[in-house]
């Protein structure tokens, strides 16, 4: 789960999970009251608004919550499926949706003489889910058939065995409460469970068994109330650059979305679900964004068992082990496995590949000596190794171009995979393969581009000491 960021002594932002690309609430719309649009810019707007969706679902929802929710909004089509966009005239600063807590789905929302039978090893999300099968008994479908029937599938075949045993855990730790609520939940079977747990933490992979064994964290919306499900704000669409996200207001007990810019009638209105790389966006949303500022690769740097000195490095290395930063971006971690960001030509720093991974370099690189002088200066001054250049230069860059060849072979390897994509335009595409080859395009370039900027910030490096 991620962490919330603090914004003010009441507001959250939150990080967008999948769960709230669902429309739940719009498919139990019964009636349809019909929206007045007067004037010309609004016609304007009107060609792209989803009619259907748009004049049934405001008002229901604005009906339940018993106040307004937006009056700047409407729903509408986009290339990323329904969306909203600004319906007057929006300017920045301007409050443009509030949900309140009382129309989302949040684990309060359970009857306390439920949550009051949950131990701690019961999820936000396994209790989010059980209250999708208690509003389903309390007779609110949220779903229609022909949906539910889609996700099913996904659910059933895209489950990872490692989710299904979380899965089966969680359910046995909630069936002696559900057990005494049958008014409430009235023969939940396990597969039921597993189907609302799997709609709360919804994961889409973009094959059908290619990623099966790629562990996959939830990117749930959540506040101090756990992960919820927030209607209407779940129509917009992500911008990575985009300001403007989703704040859980806790004194008012509501999310809003405030407006980061101006925007006309019938602009897109955008916010940005959370700093997410396009593997994120890939693995956890199902889509891809062409230029991503937050992609990252992965290099794995080894200890060959033959390099001089092996086992005192790997002890030495072990010993000053510095405690791994959890990143958002991070599927899996290990020592030897380094995360790098782009480099900005402009940083004299290399920002963007890690002082870990620089120093990891220095130790295999060193000698007798040497480990012996990084170990007396690790233990002097703040206990991090190797953190500072080498005094023999050398030595320095055999270190740097160690990390460049490993990251050479890897841009080797991307070009090579980009290149058997194929071209896009290819006429033998079907719809899907070729959304799909297009997140792969777009997932290989953009951790290529990160690759190749570590790679030109190394070369500039290992130049600039042999000049010098
Ligand atoms: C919270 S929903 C937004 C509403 C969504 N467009 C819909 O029709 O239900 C998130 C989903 O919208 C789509 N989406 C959002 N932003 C996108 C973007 N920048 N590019 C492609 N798809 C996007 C993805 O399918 C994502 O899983």
């Amino acid at each position: 789960m991620q962490t919330l960021v603090l914004v003010g002594s009441a507001n959250f932002t939150y990080t967008w999970c999948p769960l709230a690309r669902r429309h739940f609430f719009t498919l139990s719309v019964r009636h349809r009251p019909k929206l007045k649009f007067s004037t010309s810019s609004d016609k304007a707007c009107r060609s792209y608004i989803d009619e259907e969706c748009d004049e049934d679902f405001l008002p229901w929802l604005e009906q339940k919550a018993c106040t307004k929710i937006s009056s700047m909004l409407s729903i509408g089509k986009s290339a990323h499926g329904r969306a909203l966009y600004a319906s007057k005239p929006i300017q920045a600063g301007d409050c443009i949706l509030r949900v309140p807590y009382s129309v989302q789905l949040a684990p309060d929302n359970l009857p306390p003489e439920i949550c009051s039978l949950f131990g701690d090893e019961v999820s936000s999300v396994s209790k989010v889910a059980l209250l999708l099968l208690h509003e389903q008994k309390m007779g609110q479908i949220f779903w229609s058939d022909d949906e539910l029937e889609m996700i099913r599938q996904s659910v059933i075949y895209q489950e990872t065995i490692k989710q299904r045993n979380h899965i089966e855990k969680q359910f046995m730790a909630i069936k002696p409460a559900t057990d005494q609520f049958p008014q409430c939940f009235e023969d939940v079977s396990l597969k039921d469970f597993a189907y609302a747990h799997a709609l709360v933490l919804w994961t889409r992979t973009f094959g059908d068994d290619l990623f099966l064994d790629i562990p996959v964290t939830s990117r749930a919306w959540e506040s101090s109330r756990g992960v919820s499900m927030i209607p209407f704000a779940d129509f917009l669409n992500h911008d990575g650059t985009s300001e403007a996200c989703l704040m859980s207001h806790e004194g008012k007990q509501l999310s809003e979305v405030i407006a980061e810019r101006d925007y006309s009638p019938g602009d897109q209105v955008l916010i940005s679900y959370g700093k997410f790389s396009n593997s994120s966006l890939v693995l956890d949303f199902g889509f891809t964004v062409p230029y991503n500022i937050y992609d990252q690769a992965q290099v794995e740097l080894n200890i060959p068992q033959h390099y001089h000195l092996f086992q005192m490095k790997l002890e030495l290395l072990q010993r000053f082990k510095a405690p791994a930063i959890k990143d958002v971006n991070e599927f899996s971690s290990s020592e030897k496995l380094f995360t790098i960001k782009e480099v900005k030509f402009a940083s004299k720093k290399g920002r963007g590949i890690p002082q870990s991974f620089r120093a990891f370099a220095r130790v295999l690189c060193s000698n007798a000596q040497e480990l012996s002088d990084l170990e007396s200066g690790a233990a002097q001054s703040d206990g991090r190794l190797a953190r500072s250049p080498l005094k023999n230069k050398s030595r320095e860059i055999e270190a740097h171009e160690l990390i460049l060849s490993k990251i050479t072979e890897q841009i080797n390897e991307y070009d090579a995979c980009i290149k058997s994509l194929g071209p896009s335009t290819s006429q033998n595409l079907v719809r899907k393969h070729a959304l799909r080859r297009q997140m792969a395009h777009d997932l290989l370039t953009g951790e290529l581009r990160v690759l190749k900027s570590a790679s030109a910030w190394l070369k500039k490096y290992c130049a600039t000491l042999l000049e010098g």
